[in-house]
């Protein structure tokens, strides 16, 4: 293989809500020229609504199940990036999945960092919604437990533009495919 070439196995992007993995995923497929999906967006078309309808009419169970679905056959196909949702990694099969088909990159985003992104979340994220800033601080800290355990590379989000955090995405994917 030379020196340059990326894997030919989707990239699958991790992060809490809001770590950047749709902004960034898109970056990704326009520098690797790859077809991009964004797996919320996916679960938004087959119901025909947002996220937050989806939870509060069809329940989150109905929104977890699509989203098994929807990342287990994109995972299991090479050539794609996709990104998604940050409570994805939750569920054991969608995980194991991913670790084992294809490659799984980990936005990793601070505390700081993230609470200056939050007025632009949290109308569109169900998770977020009634909680206190601690209670999300909580979840955070949960979440980033199974992001830090469950991934082949990792990439630092906070001080860099999406159009960096693609370029390092891209210089570790090459390392780890020459590896
Ligand atoms: N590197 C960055 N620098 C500054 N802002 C960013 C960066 N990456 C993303 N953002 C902004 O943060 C917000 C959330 O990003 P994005 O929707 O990509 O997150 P996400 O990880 O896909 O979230 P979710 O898991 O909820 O889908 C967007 O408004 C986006 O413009
Ligand atoms: O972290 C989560 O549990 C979620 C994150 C979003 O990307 C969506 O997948 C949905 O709003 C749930
Ligand atoms: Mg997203």
């Amino acid at each position: 293989m030379k020196e340059g070439q990326i894997t030919q196995k989707s990239v699958v992007l991790i992060g809490f809500m809001g770590a950047g993995k749709t902004t960034i995923g898109e970056e990704l497929a326009n520098q690797t020229g790859r077809s991009f999906i964004d797996t919320d967006q996916e679960i938004e078309k087959y119901f025909g609504m947002p996220a937050t309808e989806i939870f509060q009419s069809r329940g989150e169970e109905a929104f977890r199940q699509k989203e098994k679905e929807v990342i287990i056959n994109y995972a299991e196909q090479q050539g794609y990036i996709i990104s998604v949702g940050g409570g994805a990694f939750l569920q054991e099969e969608i995980k194991e999945t991913c670790l084992s088909n294809s490659v799984v990159a980990f936005l990793d985003i601070s505390w700081p960092s993230w609470k200056e992104r939050l007025s632009l979340l949290i109308d569109t994220r169900p998770v977020l919604q009634g909680k206190t800033m601690d209670e999300i601080q909580q979840l955070f800290e949960e979440r980033q437990k199974i992001y830090r355990s469950s991934h082949h590379i990792e990439v630092k989000t906070d001080d860099f533009s999406p159009e960096q955090t693609a370029e390092n995405i891209i210089k570790q994917l090459q390392i780890e495919t020459i590896r």
